[in-house]
C-alpha cells in the first residue's frame, strides 16, 4: 500500500531497533509482565520491568523509553508510574501510556487523569478505551474492547489534537494519528484478542521503536503496529488455536526481517 509515504519504512525502523536493542522500562500489569517481556526480547529489544516508587524515576532517566500500563492498578503502582513518567519527560525520553479499562471505575479514571497530565508521547489503547476518552459511552467489558476499531478513529483524532500526542487504536484494523497525519494498518488475526495481554505487549514494543527514533513517534508507532500485524498474520497461518498461536507469534516476531516487513505490511494513509 502506501508505506513509501512514511519517512522511515517499518523495515528500516526494525533494523535500527534491533541494532540498538533499546532498554525499555515497562511498568505493566501482573498478567502482561511475562508475555510482554518475551515479545520485546523476541522482536529484538531489551525490556526491564522496573516499577517501585523508590527507583522507577531514576531508572527512567537511563532507559531509552518508558511504558506505563494500568491493567492491574493498585496504590502500590501509582507512585512509581508518576515518578517514572515525570523523569522520562524531564530527560526527553518518550513514554507510552496504555489506559487499560480506564473508564471502568472512579479510581482508574482519577489515576488516568493524573498520568495524562504528565503528557505521554504516545497513547495506545483498544477501541473502547479510546472512545471513552472522548466522553462517549463505550461498549467495553472490563479490559476487553466491545467497540469496532473504525468507530474509534474520530475520537483518536480528537484526542491526539487535544493532547498533542500520538494516539494508536488497535483492533481488527489499527489506526494511528498525531492529529495531522493518520495511518491505518491492516493485518493481524482474530486470534490475537483471544490471547491475554498482547495489546499490553504491543505497548511495550511501541516503546522500543519510540526509543529507537524518539524524534519520530508517529513513524515509530506505525512500525511497531505493522510488525505485530505481519507477525500475527503469519502466526495465524500456522496455528490451530490461541495456544499454538501464542508460540508461533513469538517465533514470527523474531523471524521477520526488514525486507519481509516492508513487503507484507499493509499500511494505508487515512
Ligand atoms: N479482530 C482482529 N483482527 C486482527 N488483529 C486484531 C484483532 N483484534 C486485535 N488485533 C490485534 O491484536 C493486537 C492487540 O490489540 P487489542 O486491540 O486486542 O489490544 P488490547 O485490547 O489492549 O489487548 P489486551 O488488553 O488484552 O492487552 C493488535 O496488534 C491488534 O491489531
Ligand atoms: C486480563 C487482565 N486483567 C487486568 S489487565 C489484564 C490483561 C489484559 O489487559
Ligand atoms: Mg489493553
Amino acid at each position: 500500500m502506501q508505506t513509501q509515504l512514511l519517512i522511515h519504512s517499518p523495515g528500516q525502523m526494525l533494523e535500527e531497533m534491533r541494532a540498538q536493542a533499546p532498554l525499555v522500562q515497562c511498568i505493566t500489569n501482573f498478567v502482561a509482565m511475562n508475555i510482554a517481556a518475551n515479545v520485546l526480547l523476541a522482536a529484538g529489544a531489551s525490556p526491564a520491568m522496573v516499577s517501585a516508587q523508590e527507583e522507577a524515576g531514576e531508572f527512567a532517566s537511563i532507559a531509552g523509553a518508558l511504558t506505563v500500563n494500568i491493567g492491574t492498578l493498585s496504590p502500590l503502582w501509582v507512585g512509581g508510574m508518576k515518578s517514572a513518567a515525570k523523569a522520562a519527560s524531564e530527560h526527553g525520553k518518550p513514554w507510552v501510556f496504555d489506559p487499560v479499562a480506564h473508564y471502568a471505575t472512579t479510581y482508574r479514571r482519577a489515576v488516568t487523569a493524573e498520568l495524562v497530565a504528565l503528557k505521554p508521547t504516545i497513547i495506545r489503547g483498544n477501541a473502547s478505551e479510546i472512545i471513552a476518552f472522548a466522553g462517549s459511552k463505550s461498549g467495553g467489558k472490563g479490559v476487553d474492547s466491545g467497540d469496532a476499531a473504525r468507530a474509534a478513529e474520530g475520537p483518536a483524532l480528537g484526542l491526539a489534537k487535544q493532547l498533542g500526542t500520538v494516539v494508536a487504536v488497535t483492533g481488527e484494523t489499527d489506526f494511528v494519528t498525531d492529529g495531522q497525519t493518520s495511518w491505518r494498518i491492516h493485518g493481524g488475526s482474530p486470534l490475537m484478542p483471544r490471547v491475554t495481554a498482547l495489546g499490553c505487549s504491543l505497548t511495550g514494543l511501541v516503546g522500543a521503536f519510540a526509543a529507537t527514533r524518539p524524534e519520530k513517534p508517529l513513524d515509530a508507532t506505525v512500525a511497531a503496529l505493522a510488525l505485530f500485524a505481519v507477525a500475527g498474520e503469519a502466526a495465524a497461518a500456522q496455528a490451530s488455536g490461541p495456544g499454538s498461536f501464542s508460540v508461533a507469534f513469538l517465533d514470527q516476531l523474531a523471524a521477520i526481517d526488514a525486507a519481509t516487513l516492508d513487503a507484507q505490511a499493509r499500511i494505508e494513509a487515512a
